[in-house]
């Protein structure tokens, strides 16, 4: 069995000092430390100029994005195909490990590895023949050494779970007492289902506030993905079974930093305990000691496969560049470096599940059986018939109903297999029957016939009035118009009937823009840009130095040939991306829609298949056991209609893909663009020399949101209007709260 390393990433959380120690280096791959005053005396007395430390990847200042792209998708790739993976976060506190992990869950273009990977899992799903991937969640806490199962209905309670190994040595978490029920394993069939179970259990985690950090975390988390996918066409018996690993471990911390006492300072004690064990456990796996001990703590416990056994395992060290926290950067880049050394070998798990395997026979029996009814079907010799009718056809039908109507025949002397025909001929019947009432009528009245849409007006009923109703009944509602050329008088309304506080809009200005006329404004001074034409208490004499900064900032970019050409360039691409944006909503739309659509078909459908075998084994009934389920139209058009929705979605999603990730380069352009424009204009303003406030410099918060303003670009960096944003906020909208979201509150574990 072929073994693999460990594939470590580093991220450096940047800071706003300059961090003279920590050197990434241009291969993208290594990290250089260089021995300055502080370096030297954390490098086991060896006195080395500076260290070097390789990686797979070291991320500074790079996209969650990418992150994931690089270091976490290929694992999660090949958890739908059978293999265990696990990607977890290690470093100090506030390093950036719950960033990578979960994310910023207010921004979805920040969320973390855990959302994405849950979008990777159902994406692949979705590629796989239909109910043949199942996919369960767990989320498991380890506090102060105590395990607690976030997804339990109470999750504050440890409710005695332990660890144990099966057979084959593979680890679960389960209940001691009495072994009723482990850690809770929610069975979801959405990506929203998983987010919203994810998301449940981040607001139920332990942390608490410290100087480094305000949401720390207090616990390691486990979020495990459960896979379990019929193995290919032709592959019999076999399923796989696999499981995703998504650690957030608590930070290591150097209590004189994090200044932490009482509670915390427990919390702490026992976080760097459990890490200390870790670390001890990576230090003799890699040096191949005969024996490991995995089983000291609950961590390492849990963590046995991903350190060495039948796993693909990726480790995300996270860093704080900072010269202040050198020590803990050195003592993180060593495990991280040790990690790296590490091998497991990953197998895929494959097993006879009779479960599994009834559930796809029982689905192979119903999909051969609407085959069967459709090839009877279309031959003929079904119930449901897909030939025209022919006139006698037609003309027996027309006989049944018109009985049907007049009484002569039950409901029960309607063909079933003929629906079509039969409402047309219903229709057929009710419109000759009302144009026929309608004839009569008019001509009782001596009037032309009434057409459908016009109303009846009675025969006193002259131009001058409508309905009967004259102007001195209408009170207020409308006068009757004079001189009406048209087919129906339509009502005037009175002058004084005009709402008070209107505004009218003048159009005859050059330009036909809407300009205020001499009307009531609410009391809104209209701003005159002329500062000459302003009269001591006008408001152009109290121009404040931001406004003339700002009429300034006006002058360069529509003026000055330097300031002209960014803004014309970033109106460009303000006008593209708006344009792209509408594009992106309305895609994103057609893909929510036909997601949708192909939920609610697919619920229509199960449920007439539920109904048609409740119809055709009523309890008790003596059903043959080679009975043919018989698939009627309705339901073949439901599967017809459904595979045109998931190719319509899909067709919609990679464009919107495709789309967005344009969206993303003209973003990117604008705002190179925009700092271009305000850096030009701070050094015009400057050597201008037009305000003692020049030393403002440029790019002020001010001016930058005059000139977005201007743009109409608004930001829009949490909704994309696509189906992965859709599930991620209706997840959180499900569940109500999330770490890091404004109304979530700090937990803590009560032992
Ligand atoms: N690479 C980064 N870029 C920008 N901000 C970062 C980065 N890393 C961390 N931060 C910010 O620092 C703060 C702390 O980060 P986070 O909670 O992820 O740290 P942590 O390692 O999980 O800490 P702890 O171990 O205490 O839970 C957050 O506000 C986060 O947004």
């Amino acid at each position: 069995m072929p073994k693999t390393n460990v594939r470590v990433f580093l991220r450096l959380r940047p800071t706003v000092h300059s961090c003279e120690s920590i050197v990434p280096q241009p291969d993208g791959k290594s990290v250089c430390i260089q021995n300055r005053k502080g370096a030297a005396r954390v490098t086991d007395g060896a006195q080395q100029d500076s260290l070097l430390f390789k990686f797979d990847g070291v991320y500074q200042n790079v996209g969650q994005d990418a992150i994931f792209d690089e270091s976490a998708r290929e694992v999660v790739d090949s958890v739908v195909s059978g293999y265990n993976g696990t990607i977890f976060a290690y470093g100090q506190t506030g390093a950036g490990k719950t960033l990578t992990m979960s994310g910023d869950p207010r921004v979805f273009n920040q969320r973390g590895i855990t959302p994405r990977a849950l979008h990777q899992i159902f994406r692949a799903a979705e590629s796989k023949p239909e109910g043949s991937v199942h996919v369960r969640v767990s989320y498991l806490e380890i506090y102060n050494e105590t395990m607690y199962d976030l997804l339990a209905d109470a999750p504050g309670s440890s409710n005695g779970l332990t660890v144990t190994e099966d057979a084959n040595g593979s680890v679960e978490v389960r209940c001691s007492k009495g072994a009723v029920r482990g850690l809770t394993r929610r069975s979801v069939a959405s990506e929203e289902q998983a987010l919203a179970c994810f998301f449940e259990g981040e607001a139920a985690r332990s942390t608490a506030a410290h100087y480094l950090n305000a949401a720390s975390s207090r616990s390691h988390c486990i979020f495990t993905v459960h896979v379990e996918a019929e193995a290919g066409v032709g592959a019999a018996e076999k399923v796989t079974s696999s499981k995703l690993h998504l650690v957030d471990l608590a930070g290591s911390e150097r209590l004189k930093k994090t200044h932490v006492t009482g509670e915390s300072l427990r919390e702490a004690t026992a976080i760097n305990k459990s890490l200390t064990f870790l670390e001890q456990v990576v230090n003799a796996l890699a040096k191949n000691q005969p024996h490991v001990t995995f089983r000291q703590t609950k961590l390492t416990s849990v963590l046995r496969d991903a350190l060495g056994g039948n796993c693909r395992t990726v480790l995300l060290a996270c860093c704080w560049a900072d010269d202040e926290f050198l020590e803990e950067t050195l003592s993180t880049l060593r495990f991280a470096a040790r990690v790296r050394s590490l091998t497991t070998t990953a197998t895929v798990s494959e097993k006879t599940d009779p479960a599994t395997v009834i559930r796809r026979l029982e689905r192979q029996v119903v999909e051969l059986k609407q085959e069967l009814a459709m090839k009877d079907t279309l031959s003929g010799k079904g119930r449901v018939s897909y030939s025209e009718p022919s006139e006698g056809d037609l003309q027996e039908l027309r006989g049944k109903i018109s009985r049907f109507l007049t009484g002569d025949c039950g409901l029960d002397a309607l063909p079933l297999d003929s629906i079509k025909e039969t409402y047309r001929l219903f229709k057929e019947l009710h419109v000759k029957a009302r144009t026929e009432l309608e004839k009569d009528l008019a001509t009782a009245r001596g009037s032309r016939p009434v057409s459908q849409g016009t109303f009846l007006q009675s025969p006193a009923s002259g131009s001058g009035s409508a309905n009967g109703i004259t102007s001195a009944q209408s009170n207020g509602v409308g006068e009757v118009e004079q001189n009406s050329s048209r087919s129906f008088p339509v009502g005037e309304a009175p002058t004084e009937a005009r709402p008070k506080d209107a505004v009218y809009l003048d159009r005859s200005t050059a330009g036909g823009a809407a300009s205020p006329k001499a009307a009531p404004l609410n009391g809104t001074a209209w701003r005159n840009a002329d500062p000459q034409n302003g009269s001591p208490e006008s408001p152009a004499a109290r121009e404040t130095e931001a406004e003339r900064k700002n009429r300034a900032f006006l002058q360069y970019k529509h003026e000055e040939p330097e300031g002209r050409a960014a803004n014309d360039r970033l109106q460009e691409l303000s006008n593209k991306i708006r344009e792209a944006r509408l594009t992106v909503r309305e895609l994103g739309g057609k893909v929510n829609d036909a997601k949708h659509e192909i939920d609610a078909l697919k619920q229509t459908l199960d449920a007439r298949r539920g109904a048609g075998q409740g119809a055709r084994a009523p309890p008790g009934a003596d059903v043959p056991e080679d009975a043919v389920e018989v698939l009627d139209e309705e339901q073949f058009k439901l599967l017809q209609q459904s595979k045109a929705a998931k190719a319509a979605y899909r067709q919609s999603f990679d464009q919107l893909r495709a789309l967005r990730a344009d969206l993303e380069h003209m973003e990117a352009e604008a705002a190179l663009c925009r700092q271009t424009l305000l850096d030009g204009f701070g050094r015009w303003f400057d050597s201008q020399g037009l305000s003692p406030s020049s030393r403002e410099g440029p790019g002020t918060g001010s001016i930058e949101a005059l000139q977005r303003a201007d743009e109409g670009v608004e930001s829009e960096t949490s909704f994309m209007g696509d189906h992965e944003s859709h599930a991620y906020f209706a997840a959180q909208k499900a569940v109500g709260t999330q770490r890091g979201s404004p109304t979530h509150k700090t937990t803590r574990r009560v032992l």
